[in-house]
This record gives structure tokens, C-alpha cells and sequence, in this order.
């Protein structure tokens, strides 16, 4: 490394996650680059212990650590499950890592973590999280989803693909920026705008109508709009370079909301813990409240008659329907109790 720290913002990481071939090993070397030519250090860590070459130095490998080939022979496992046996060996020495990090925190703008292609190897295990709540436990930490634009021109790929990016923020509680990569073969305009306006990407739906999947997707696309509010996007060519401004731009902007996040997230574990003591202190009766709550989740959860028929009207109507489906709970009354002394024998009283 031949940079030197800027010293003026504190080290910021970024895990680099994505489906497999979205280009995150491309965009990892490309933004070091970039961030070597204005002079800001990066420190790069990659935990993909199946990857054979990749196009820049790491100064931390969990290959060097793990034998992928041996963990797949010695526990007797198939490609993914090695490799998740690996990632999980490697989270048992993550102080040593957040350690080492720490130790260059003084020289390094920005340490950049490169993740399996798998991408639910990382971000559904127990590893990942160990992993990415370690970091952040000491740097502001964010999520950069890279997207391979190119296979996300269908508004059913998009919305699956956004689903897992929403999914993954909301698991890891981690401000996620969503990278639309792979800009020199296709433009990523159509995705910026179904992401900015539901309509447009209604219109593009429009050619699907009548397909059980199209109004699955329309529907998907609406409980995202919150989702799409918070996070950022951007648009790069990790190839070419293009829109690497952007994208730095978006990761500053991001690692700045990391404290409201954080916050938010000891907000909603105080408020938990504040409503358990008092669920304790009150007895059964509320460990019931809990339960009946709990089994309200499930059943607007559940497909129904209802929100099946939902799923083929037009979504203008969105409203009236929702109210109707609150309505349909009441009527299920008799369900509804079956469905509470089911939970109420099963669940724990503290639950
Ligand atoms: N044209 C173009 N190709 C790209 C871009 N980014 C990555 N690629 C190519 O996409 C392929 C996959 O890139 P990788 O960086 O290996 O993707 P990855 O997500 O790390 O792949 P896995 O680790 O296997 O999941 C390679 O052939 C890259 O050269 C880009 O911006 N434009």
C-alpha cells in the first residue's frame, strides 16, 4: 500500500455481497484502484474460500487460513457446504481479525470485504452475521449489493433480486447501497426508474398482464416502496470504472447513516426487552397478547382466499383490499382462537 490515510473520516468497511458473477471480486479490485488515485487507502479482506484466482492483492485471505479441497474431504461435504464449513471455522477467529483491523485503522480509509459467490452462503449463515455484526461492532459498516443489470432487465428477475437485497438489509441491519453493476452492456436507466416509480415499473408489468406471476411481482414491487426509500443506488461499470464517483458518494452518504441505523436497532432491542420485563411482570395474560399477535403475523402472512384474489385485482385498489383482508381476520374468529390455544400450549409461557 502506497497510500496514505486521509484522516478525515473514520474507516468505513464495506461488505461486498451479490449473486454469483455479479462481478463484487471486479468491483473490489476496481475500487481500490479508484481510491488509490485520490490518495485513500484501502485494506482488502477476502472471505470466499473457493474463488481460485482473483485480480488483487488481499492483505487478509481466508484461503490462507482454510483449504477449501480439505474441509470438503474431511468433513465429507458437497461445494457449498464446504464452503460454509469454512466460512464458519473462519468466524470462530473473527476477534483476531476485527483485531487486525483495528490495528490498521490508523492507515486505511476503507476496508472492503469480498463474500462467497454463494451469495446465502454469507448472508443467511450464522457466520455472515458473526462476521458482518463483528465489523460493525468497531466501523461503520455497509452493505454494497451489487446487481448484475444486465440479467435484472425482466421486472420479475429485478423484483427477486431487490426482494433478496431488502432481505439482506433487514437481517443484517446494515444500510445497504444497491450497485447496478455491468453499465457498459446494458443501460441501468429502466432500473433507477422502477426503483424511483412504481408506475413505470407498473407499465412494465402491463406486458405480463394476467400472469399469476406478473401481479405476484406488482405486488412484491409495492411492499418494497419503503425498502426503495431508504437505501441508495448507484450505476457502475466495475470494468470500465464508470460511475465510480457515484458510488463513492454512496458509500460515504451510507456510512453516515450507519449510527441512525445502529440506533435504530438498540431502539427496537430496548423497546423488546422493555416489553418483555413488563410481559414478565404481568404474567400469562400478556404472554397470551403475545401470542395472539404472533399468530395475526401468520395469518396475514398465509396465502388466503383473499389475498389470493388480491393478487389478481388491480392494485389501484390496494386499499379497500387491505381493509377487507383486516375484515376477513375478524370473521375468522373461530380460527383465529384454534389457532391461539394451538400457540398457547406450545409456546413457552415467556415467549
Ligand atoms: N462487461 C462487464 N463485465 C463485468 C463487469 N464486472 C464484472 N464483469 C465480468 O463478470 C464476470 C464475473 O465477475 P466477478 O467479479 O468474478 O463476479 P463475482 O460476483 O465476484 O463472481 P463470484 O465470486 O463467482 O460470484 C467476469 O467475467 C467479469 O469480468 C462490468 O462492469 N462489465
Amino acid at each position: 500500500m502506497t497510500t496514505t490515510h486521509s484522516n478525515t473520516t473514520s474507516t468505513i468497511a464495506c461488505l461486498v455481497i451479490g449473486m454469483a458473477g455479479s462481478g463484487k471480486t471486479t468491483l473490489v479490485q476496481r475500487l481500490a484502484a479508484e481510491l488509490s488515485t485520490r490518495d485513500l487507502c484501502t485494506y482488502l479482506v477476502n472471505l470466499d474460500p473457493a474463488v481460485i484466482q482473483i485480480p488483487y492483492e488481499p492483505n487478509v485471505d481466508i484461503r490462507d487460513t482454510l483449504n477449501y479441497k480439505d474441509v470438503q474431504v474431511e468433513f465429507q461435504l458437497g461445494p457449498n457446504g464446504a464452503i460454509l464449513t469454512a466460512l464458519n471455522l473462519f468466524a470462530t477467529r473473527i476477534d483476531q481479525l476485527v483485531e487486525l483491523l483495528e490495528s490498521r485503522e490508523e492507515q486505511v480509509d476503507t476496508f472492503v470485504v469480498d463474500t462467497p459467490g454463494q451469495v446465502e452462503v454469507f448472508t443467511w449463515s450464522s457466520s455472515g452475521s458473526i462476521i458482518a455484526e463483528s465489523i460493525a461492532s468497531s466501523f461503520p459498516t455497509i452493505l454494497l449489493y451489487v446487481v448484475d443489470t444486465p440479467r435484472a432487465t425482466k421486472p420479475l428477475t429485478f423484483v427477486s433480486n431487490m426482494i433478496y437485497a431488502c432481505s439482506i438489509m433487514y437481517r443484517m441491519q446494515l444500510p445497504l447501497v444497491v450497485v447496478l453493476n455491468k453499465k457498459d452492456l446494458v443501460s441501468t436507466e429502466f432500473a433507477q426508474q422502477w426503483l424511483n416509480d412504481f408506475d413505470t415499473f407498473d407499465e412494465a408489468m402491463q406486458q405480463l398482464e394476467g400472469d399469476y406471476s406478473s401481479n405476484l411481482a406488482r405486488s412484491m414491487a409495492l411492499a418494497m416502496e419503503e425498502f426503495y426509500r431508504v437505501i441508495s443506488c448507484c450505476s457502475i461499470s466495475a470494468a470500465t470504472g464508470e460511475g465510480m464517483d457515484e458510488l463513492w458518494n454512496c458509500i460515504q452518504k451510507a456510512a453516515k447513516e450507519f449510527s441512525s441505523f445502529r440506533n435504530e436497532k438498540n431502539h427496537i432491542s430496548m423497546k423488546q426487552e422493555a416489553a418483555s420485563s413488563e410481559m414478565q411482570s404481568q404474567g400469562a395474560s400478556s404472554s397470551q397478547e403475545t401470542s395472539r399477535q404472533r399468530i395475526a403475523k401468520k395469518l396475514i402472512c398465509q396465502p388466503t382466499e383473499q389475498s389470493k384474489q388480491i393478487t389478481q385485482d388491480t392494485f389501484l385498489q390496494r386499499d379497500v383490499e387491505t381493509t377487507s383482508l383486516v375484515e376477513q381476520m375478524n370473521e375468522e374468529e373461530e380460527e383465529y382462537q384454534a389457532l391461539l390455544n394451538q400457540f398457547s400450549t406450545s409456546w413457552p409461557s415467556s415467549q
